[in-house]
């Protein structure tokens, strides 16, 4: 239990509520939200409400209070458990990962900031430069990663559009001398279309407003967004003065990073060229297909330091072997302007994995040599995407929902794991415990030959036409009977769904309804090999290696490619492996309010984010046996003034028997369970009881060392007065 609060600030861990149930879970967080408290515990795990508005809780003097202190020390904060997982780290010389979950704008990627910091914060007393030199370019990476993986979005506006993985590497000192990031599942898509409200990923209008003129003159760019067809303008243009001096920042960390002169350029050119790839207008012209302003052509050509008419080529045609012939086939419109939008996704894409690599070759251990250093240790931090649900759900938010279904059942395991563990250690026998196991749901999603992807991948790799409908028939047919799955074929009464297009999965965190419109060619996700070619034939020697698989001719191509929903799923399954492996640490974020309003608590949303958090459960399973368990010595050194027999100090042979005769005297020896190093109390009023007889005990000894101390206050007044006299 957090002890330095008061409880008029409501329950510091939801591990004490009297009763456990939902609506005591919400009125607790929302009187502690309204108090201005964003943080509270469940156990070990932090859960954090967004608080949209600066608070002084972040600076120097907090980062003193929480270094080195035990979890329960200090009120909740993410600094706790920042430290928590850096001791471990340290002293145990474990590798452990903090796990931040919550859906977009809950404030994951402001709280993994403010654990970096915390981090940074604490490390390298002995200024080594080195060190220094790590923690700048760990924190200039971040600032790349934003320009490039995050967009203004309905909700939040720097939405991280893509999962990120972060591991920092600590040498046997505990200063950290180095990372690797992992990028997951970035959402291109927007890369050509975005939402009313919600804009383009940052880096594009950061080009356009903060591009030196001779910059933009180069890649023939203009400072209007409004004649871009991939940038939707209208009420959503961030301020410009910001897009301005984020670029400047940008290209300053790209610079202290490390990226050479021709590499910046090389970002700024693919930028540019897919800026103009969006106003490319194809047209019929009879049976041919022709660009109309085929000037863009050249522009792109030139961008691309290649010649207008592979571009053209490219766009156009699509070299396809039939048998043993290789012909070019000439596209449609419609062909053409899926293939380019194909392109634009694509070299966007390549471009932020390009720029992750970039910084994992900067910022990875060098030089480090385990027999002289020691054990090479790491704190990963996750930031991942939370559990959707849209009006329209497509491939995107399937993956990111099985993606949480996944950690959501890591998380249930590993405190699961973690408690019987403890039980274990202390002897304390355990009891079964009943809570949702989601497997039922994963494999539906990932099992080999029968699950949702596998029954996609099939549909992809069939010869002929394939449709999305044709999908859903096969979903149907293999997943009839599973008590997860539905449809409007298989419950026709269903009106939630439409026939032929939509089905429904029953997550943990709900049901949620996905429409099949567009599954098989996202599976897919073909970009034709003509495109790589192209890119591959640059002689910008930057773009020729970030397309290496642009060397194959189309007859050396593999047919089968692993499709975009597979790569996620193994994607996921080493993810889920790495976490395991380490000891985990939780911070679950939840979003108060839609109006991004620092007095708002909207009941209803943060339920429904409490019970797809599985934060109930997670209550459940942490006092299933016992709310509250602490170390003997410490146990004593907060009660001993309730009890004559340890008050001020017990002569008992440990202090266990000491603690052994404290709960006696108070009458609740058949609450407890005693450990080899533990209390354990079953109930939080048990706890609360204490806390009642310890203030109540300390009033009293206030008192009377008041009282004790009176007349020789007076003796010391008498004392002064003849001197005062003098
Ligand atoms: N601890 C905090 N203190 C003050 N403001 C905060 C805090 N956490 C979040 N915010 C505010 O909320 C906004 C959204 O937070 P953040 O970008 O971290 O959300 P997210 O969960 O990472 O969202 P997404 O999944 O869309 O990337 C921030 O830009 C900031 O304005």
């Amino acid at each position: 239990m957090a002890e330095q609060e008061s409880l008029e600030f409501g329950k510091a861990d939801f591990v004490l509520l009297d009763t456990v149930n939902m609506s005591e879970f919400m009125a607790n967080l929302k009187l502690r939200f309204e108090k201005g408290k964003i943080y509270s515990y469940i156990g070990e795990v932090v859960v954090s409400v967004n608080p949209y508005r600066s608070l002084n809780i972040y600076g120097k003097d907090t980062i003193e209070q929480y270094k080195g202190r035990e979890l329960y020390e200090r009120p909740p904060h993410l600094f706790a458990i920042a430290d928590a997982t850096y001791k471990a780290m340290k002293r145990r010389s474990k590798d452990t990962c903090i796990v931040i979950s919550g859906e977009s704008g809950a404030g994951k990627t402001e709280a993994s900031k403010y654990i970096m910091q915390f981090i940074a914060g604490i490390t390298n007393p002995s200024q080594r430069q080195e060190v220094e030199r790590v923690k700048n370019m760990l924190l200039k990476s971040n600032c790349v990663l934003e320009a490039f993986g995050n967009a203004k979005t309905k909700r939040n506006d720097n939405s991280s559009r893509f999962g990120k993985y972060m591991d920092i590497n600590f040498d046997f000192k505990g200063d950290p001398i180095g990372g690797h990031i992992n990028n997951y599942l970035l959402e291109k898509s927007r890369v050509i279309v975005q939402q009313q409200g919600e804009r383009n990923f940052h880096s594009f209008h950061q080009l356009l407003f903060g591009a030196p003129e001779k910059l933009l003159r180069t890649l023939h760019i203009q400072k209007d967004p409004a004649a871009y067809n991939f940038i939707k303008v209208g009420g959503v243009v961030k301020s410009a003065i910001n897009d301005a001096a984020e670029f400047k920042a940008v290209a300053d960390a790209m610079k202290v990073i490390g990226f050479t002169a021709e590499e910046i350029q090389t970002v700024y050119k693919i930028l540019a060229t897919i800026l103009h790839l969006g106003n490319l207008k194809f047209a019929m012209d009879g049976d041919s297909v022709l660009i109309e302003n085929s000037k863009l052509v050249s522009v792109i050509a030139e961008l691309l330091s290649t010649k207008s008419d592979i571009v053209e080529k490219a766009l156009l045609y699509r070299t396809v072997a039939t048998g043993r012939d290789v012909i070019d086939k000439q596209h449609t419109d419609q062909e053409a302007s899926y293939g380019r939008d194909a392109f634009a996704k694509a070299i966007y894409d390549r471009l932020f994995c390009w720029i992750v690599n970039r910084i994992n070759d900067i910022i990875e251990v060098k030089n480090y040599d385990a027999k002289i250093h020691g054990k090479n240790t790491v704190i990963g931090v996750l930031d991942i995407y939370g559990f959707e649900i849209f009006d329209n759900n497509s491939l995107e938010q399937f993956c990111i929902n099985y993606c949480n279904e996944k950690l959501q059942q890591l998380f249930i395991q590993l405190v699961l794991k973690q408690e019987q563990e403890e039980y274990q250690r202390e002897g304390i026998p355990w009891r079964h415990i009943d809570y949702f196991n989601n497997q039922i749901i994963v494999d539906l999603v990932e099992q080999q030959h029968k699950g949702i992807i596998s029954i996609l991948d099939d549909a992809c790799v069939n010869v002929g036409k394939v449709t999305d409908k044709m999908f859903l028939d096969a979903l149907n047919t293999k997943l009839q009977k599973h008590a997860h799955y539905s449809s409007r074929k298989l419950c026709a009464t269903d009106k939630t769904m439409d026939f032929d297009r939509d089905f429904r999965i029953k997550h943990y965190a709900g049901h949620v309804v996905y429409s099949v419109i567009a599954f098989i060619d996202k599976n897919k996700d073909t970009l034709f090999q003509d495109f790589k070619r192209l890119m591959y034939n640059s002689s910008n020697p930057v773009l020729k290696n970030m397309w290496p698989e642009g060397k194959l001719s189309i007859t050396e191509v593999t047919k089968r490619p692993l499709t975009a929903a597979t790569l996620f799923k193994f994607s996921m399954i080493a993810l889920v492996e790495n976490l395991a492996s380490k000891e985990p640490y939780y911070v679950r974020c939840i979003k108060p309010n839609e109006q991004k309003s620092p007095l708002l608590f909207d009941d209803q949303r943060c339920q429904h984010q409490v019970e797809y958090l599985g934060l109930m459960e997670n209550v459940r399973v942490r006092r299933a046996g016992f709310a509250y368990r602490q170390y003997y010595d410490r146990f004593l050194q907060r009660y001993k003034m309730i009890s004559e027999f340890t008050w001020p100090n017990h002569d008992m042979r440990s202090d266990q028997e000491a603690v052994k005769k404290l709960v006696e005297c108070c009458g609740f020896q058949h609450d407890v369970a005693y450990g080899k190093t533990k209390l354990f109390i079953r109930t939080p009023r048990t706890l609360f009881n204490l806390e009642d007889r310890r203030t109540q005990m300390i009033e009293r000894i206030v008192l009377f060392l008041q009282k004790m101390a009176a007349p020789l206050l007076c003796e010391t007044e008498r004392d002064r007065k003849p001197l005062e006299e003098k």
